[in-house]
């Protein structure tokens, strides 16, 4: 009691109530009577206004992982004040996202989701009749230019990662940290598919559109807490401004090259996305688009979306790749044997060398297993009052889908920490044991599985292969890089450098 009243005298009355309301609180848990029920989700203690969020520590992932050890597959935490499922293992996150699809297939009502793309976002949209048709739309036109043999895309990949190959031996075997050039190869990529185009890595626009994904990015990774805590807004309004201020400018760059694209468009010969999107919006009828509320600008903002999504995730993947490629000299000679008895050094490697390359294709899936670039997925929602594994779900309830549950579980991958490509051979080696490459969910499951599956696929494929083609990575004696990830939206690796020798 002395300790309480020493409190009073010095802090502000605020902080005291607030004291007090939590240890009301508190003893009301302690001595309420708990009735057992089977159906309701169990999950840890939550403190008021906070929630769980106190305990997520720096790598959320790991103690969601850990949760799942006290309390199974089906727990609940808060989010601030914010109910949350958290999903995890593989059989549970197959059953809600594929045999429970459209019970799981929501979006959360975020704040900053009304921002992002001027709110007409197809990835942050609600599940219904609108997202179906936006969603039906983005596919198709990534598809028109990735699932084709001999697509213009795989040619500015192949290009491209010989750019970027020899700007790695450029630097002449001093240590490098490959983090810039990967994110501007992977960038030129994105923009040929969406402006039709690769740029000189000095060209203002492209360096405008790699300053607004940075910023995004930036801001992105740290978390907006007002989609949480909604009255933080109120707090945070000078943050909030600035994240609003970096979409405006990628809202601006969009449109200029929307007006760029319409002042050439023909219909006979699309180029790049952006004039798929654009016929799409005459081929569509109104009253289609009515019916569900679609709307031109919602059409035509979809390759914003292709940029933020196909850009970071991408370049976080192969830097992982040259992490683990130069820890581990002894994999990465034997994919280089592998690609020279296959490819040899005279051509560049194509996508269909995928067949034949098993080692080097392995190494790539457990660099996608190991890295994990997104241990939640997106954030998810019920559309409808569910039941999974028997227990209650209500309508609209905030659903974290943990895929690093999945990756790291040792029942499936032993040893998970460690990078190992033989988990995904076939016991003679000569092929890739696909029933374990489907043991984990890189690109989500279900109705909103990433449409952007095939073309990173290819992009990884291409790059790795080329790299260790005409590169030698290795670390730098007494500056071994730390194989550790930095949270943000896509997990990164922690800075690190190598040095790079022709091969
Ligand atoms: C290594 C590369 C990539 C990985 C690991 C990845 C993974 C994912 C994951 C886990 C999701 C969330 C699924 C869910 O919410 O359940 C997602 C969604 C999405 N991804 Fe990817 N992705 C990658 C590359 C791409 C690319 C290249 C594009 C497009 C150019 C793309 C476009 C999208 C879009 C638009 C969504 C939202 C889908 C929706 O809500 O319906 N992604 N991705």
């Amino acid at each position: 009691m002395a300790f309480i009243a020493s409190l009073i005298s010095i802090a502000n009355p605020l902080v005291v109530v607030l004291f007090l309301v939590l240890l009301g609180y508190v003893l009301k848990l302690k001595t309420s009577k708990t009735s057992y029920d089977s159906t309701k989700v169990p999950g840890p203690f939550a403190w008021p206004v906070f929630g769980n969020l106190l305990s997520l520590g720096k790598k959320p992932h790991e103690y969601l992982t850990y949760l799942r050890s006290v309390y199974g597959d089906v727990y609940k935490i808060k989010m601030g004040s914010r109910d949350t499922i958290v999903l995890n293992g593989l059989q549970t996150i197959k059953t809600a996202m594929i045999k429970q699809a459209e019970d799981f297939a929501g979006r959360p009502n975020f704040y900053s989701f009304n921002y992002i793309a001027k709110g007409k976002s197809m990835g942050f949209s609600d599940y219904g009749p609108r997202w179906k048709l936006h969603r039906k739309i983005a596919q198709n036109s990534l598809a028109m230019f990735t699932n084709k043999r001999n697509s213009p895309i795989e040619e500015a990949i192949i290009a491209e990662a010989e750019v970027l190959a020899n700007n790695f031996l450029n630097t002449d075997g001093s240590p490098m940290n490959p983090h810039n050039e990967i994110y501007l190869s992977v960038g030129n990529i994105i923009c040929a598919l969406c402006f039709g185009k690769r740029y000189k890595r000095d060209d203002p626009d492209f360096m405008q559109l790699i300053k607004n994904n940075d910023e995004f990015m930036a801001f992105a990774g740290a978390g907006n807490p007002v989609d949480i805590m909604p009255w933080m807004r109120h707090f945070t309004k000078r943050s909030f401004n600035k994240f609003v201020s970096i979409l405006d400018a990628m809202d601006e760059f969009t449109m200029k090259k929307r007006r760029e694209h319409l002042d050439t468009f023909d219909p006979m010969h699309l180029r790049d996305v952006t004039d798929a999107l654009i016929k799409t919006t005459e081929d569509i009828s109104e009253e289609e688009k009515q019916s569900v509320g679609l709307t031109d600008e919602h059409i035509l903002i979809t390759v914003q979306e292709m940029i933020g999504a196909g850009f970071d995730t991408i370049a976080s993947t192969l830097q992982w790749a040259v992490l683990f490629i130069a820890t581990h000299p002894e994999h990465q000679d034997k994919a280089y044997e592998e690609i020279q008895s296959v490819i040899g050094s005279e051509r560049y490697p194509e996508f269909e060398d995928i067949a034949s390359l098993p080692f080097t294709e392995a190494c790539i899936i457990e660099v996608m297993r190991h890295s994990c670039i997104f241990p939640f997925a997106l954030p998810h929602s019920s559309t409808r009052d569910t039941n999974l594994n028997g227990y209650e779900i209500p309508a609209k309830s905030l659903v974290f889908v943990n895929l690093w549950s999945v990756n790291y579980d040792p029942t499936i991958f032993p040893d998970p920490g460690k990078y190992d490509p033989y988990r995904f051979l076939s016991d003679n080696g000569k092929s890739v044991n696909r029933s374990a490459a489907e043991l984990f969910l890189p690109f989500g499951a279900g109705r909103r599985k990433c449409p952007g599956e095939q073309l990173a696929k290819m992009e990884l494929f291409i790059f790795f292969t080329t790299l260790l083609q005409r590169c030698r990575f290795d670390v730098i004696p007494g500056k071994e890089p730390v194989v550790d990830s930095k949270y943000g939206l896509t997990l990164k690796p922690k800075d690190f450098e190598v040095s790079v020798s022709r091969r």
